[in-house]
């Protein structure tokens, strides 16, 4: 349960009275998500997410992640804008951390979705692209190409506590995938969400009613925002067995928009092992650093780097972990 930093009752009061937002009726922990400290509020007037941004969200990154949520919603995007205080900051402190109280947009989350709705997401991904053209700033991916081998450096021998070999062969994954990676100016880039897994967009039926979750926004390559819903949408949540039904849908959905070049052909399987190696490290670095007392449900490393066989057969056959 992502619930690092606990907020009193008294502590929420206080916060709430800034805001034209009623009063508060109930606070619970939200047990989805890894990242942020969230809570989903009821008021005497409506529901609302409190998010308290933790060790991976930088404070000075927050205005610009505040000012995409409102150029997205002002270009008709399902995504929710941060609630202005009665002086219009967005931006707060509530138990030592940077607190942001956010609309509450209806619609779950699928586990499995169909292709019909990988469908959907695509084509929202591409309404995402197109409504950041005219958006002026731009943030550094913190978890790009260039952080992988620092990290996988800070998370060091430990790797073999996930799995025997695993350092070894997750280094010579590494080195494989970087050295194909595009270069600057091979495709195209953008301001891109950088995280949308389906657990960050809310559906009804076969309906996108929120996009969430924009706290590893960044400008990079276009594509690589397709190929990392690629490598989160197109593999089965329990059998972890590839749908390439889905993933096809997905591409589909986006090419409907943003139709592929030879170039964005040549690079999208080494963009998503890429994808593949990004997820796989950050999760290695929590699984083996996160506190024993954070209500936090780790997530499993080890199922990204299986999905890396799909997009890298060649790498599969050498690497015993992969085997
Ligand atoms: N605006 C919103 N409206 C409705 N529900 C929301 C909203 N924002 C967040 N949630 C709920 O809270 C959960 C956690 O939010 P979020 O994905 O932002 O957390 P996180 O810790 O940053 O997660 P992640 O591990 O995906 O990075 C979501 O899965 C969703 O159920
Ligand atoms: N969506 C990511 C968490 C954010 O880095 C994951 O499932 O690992």
């Amino acid at each position: 349960m992502a619930v690092y930093t606990h907020v009193s009752a008294e502590a929420l009061t206080t916060f709430l009275a800034r805001y034209d937002a009623g009063t508060l009726v109930s606070a619970k922990g939200i047990a989805e998500g890894v990242e942020n400290s969230n809570y989903l509020v009821d008021t005497t007037t409506a529901r609302y997410i409190l998010t308290l941004y933790e060790k991976r969200v930088a404070e000075g990154d927050l205005p610009f992640f505040m000012d995409l949520l409102d150029h997205l919603a002002a270009h008709g995007l399902p995504v929710p804008p941060a609630i202005k205080d009665r002086q219009g900051a967005t931006i707060q402190q509530l138990e030592e951390r940077p607190a942001c109280l956010i609309r509450f947009l209806s619609g779950v989350s699928l586990s499995n979705p169909t292709p019909t709705q990988a469908r959907a997401a695509g084509e929202a991904l591409a309404a995402l692209h197109a409504a950041v053209a005219d958006f002026e700033p731009q943030r550094l991916n913190s978890m790009g190409v260039d952080t992988w081998r620092p990290l996988y450096e800070r998370c060091g021998e430990s790797l073999d506590r996930i799995a025997v070999g695993f350092h070894a062969d997750l280094g010579r994954a590494l080195d494989a995938v970087v050295a194909r990676w595009p270069g600057a100016g091979d495709i195209d880039r953008c301001v891109i969400h950088a995280d949308l897994f389906p657990d960050n967009v809310l559906m009804l039926g076969d309906t996108i009613t929120g996009l969430i979750d924009f706290y590893f926004a960044c400008t990079d390559f276009r594509l690589y925002d397709l190929a990392i819903m690629h490598a989160a949408w197109s593999f089965d949540a329990s059998s972890e067995d590839h749908d390439a039904a889905v993933g096809d849908a997905l591409i589909a959905g986006y090419q409907s928009r943003f139709p592929f070049t030879d170039a964005d052909r040549r690079h999208f399987d080494d963009l998503a092992a890429g994808a593949c190696i990004r997820f796989t490290l950050s999760r290695a670095w929590d699984w083996i650093n996160t506190p024993a007392d954070a209500m936090v449900t780790r997530k499993d490393p080890l199922a990204f780097w299986r999905r890396l066989r799909v997009y890298d057969p060649d790498l599969a056959s050498l690497l015993p972990t992969l085997s």
